[in-house]
């Protein structure tokens, strides 16, 4: 009923190679959902295809806002990487880059506040100043979510942004977002191959395995769930 993404009969082939035939899922508005599957089963390209990046071979996906008549609105988290170490940017002109200015390439006040709002929601205020560079990779993941939630999505896609992080900081990332997305009631999408984070911080799984995907609640995961069936 209140679907925001609707997988129908969706097939992805590049050339000979078939990632996955005929899946049929939704997410919903607010729902907390984990995406999981072992290496090379299609997570990424799944990913793309709710993004609008890549039209499916067969088959198709809606994105579907339930607020107005507007289109769904995504934010998105990459894997946590350090090849911006050298971007020569402060936290807060990193954030502001996802503001969608119109004509002038300087910001209003309302959009001032927009960064400062989403600066304080990810605790950043007050290292707004610190260059990218010189921030850990846990305020650096921050300054991504930041970036995202700036848009004020309906989904939140983490793509394995957690991924080669130490504990504490998974967690610490992992707390925020789950704070945020309750209070704003956005859905979360929780792309992982960690089974702990997925059972904690989701209520249900997706999984790709063998061109088809399962679901089910969260803390039914199986424990070989990831283990390549191929
Ligand atoms: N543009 C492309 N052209 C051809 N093959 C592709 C393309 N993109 C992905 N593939 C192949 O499709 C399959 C699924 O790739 P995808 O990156 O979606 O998997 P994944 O589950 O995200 O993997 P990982 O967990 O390692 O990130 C892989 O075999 C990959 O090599």
């Amino acid at each position: 009923m209140n679907g925001i993404i609707t997988a129908k009969d969706l097939s992805m082939h590049f050339g000979e190679k078939d990632v996955f035939d005929r899946l049929n899922f939704e997410i919903h508005a607010g729902e907390k959902v984990s995406l999981i599957g072992h290496n090379g089963v299609g997570k990424s390209t799944l990913v793309k295809l709710i993004m609008g990046l890549l039209t499916p071979t067969s088959g198709e996906i809606t994105r579907r806002s339930v607020v107005g008549q507007r289109p769904l609105k995504i934010g998105y988290v990459p894997q946590f990487r350090n090849i911006d170490a050298d971007a020569p940017l402060s936290i807060q002109s990193f954030v502001a880059l996802n503001i969608g200015q119109s004509w002038h390439p300087w910001l209003t006040s309302s959009e001032k506040k927009r960064v400062e709002r989403v600066l304080e929601q990810t605790n950043l205020t007050s290292i707004k100043n610190r260059s990218l560079a010189l921030a850990s990779g846990g305020e650096r993941q921050r300054a991504y979510l930041a970036q995202a939630l700036l848009a004020d999505p309906d989904l939140l896609i983490m793509d394995e942004s957690t991924a080669s992080m130490d504990v504490d900081a998974k967690q610490a990332i992992m707390d925020l977002v789950d704070q945020v997305v309750t209070d704003k009631q956005m859905a979360l999408l929780f792309v992982s191959h960690d089974l702990e984070l997925t059972i904690k911080y989701t209520d249900r799984y997706l999984l790709l395995r063998d061109h088809q995907m399962m679901t089910g609640p969260s803390d039914q995961i199986r424990p070989d769930s990831l283990k390549g069936a191929e």
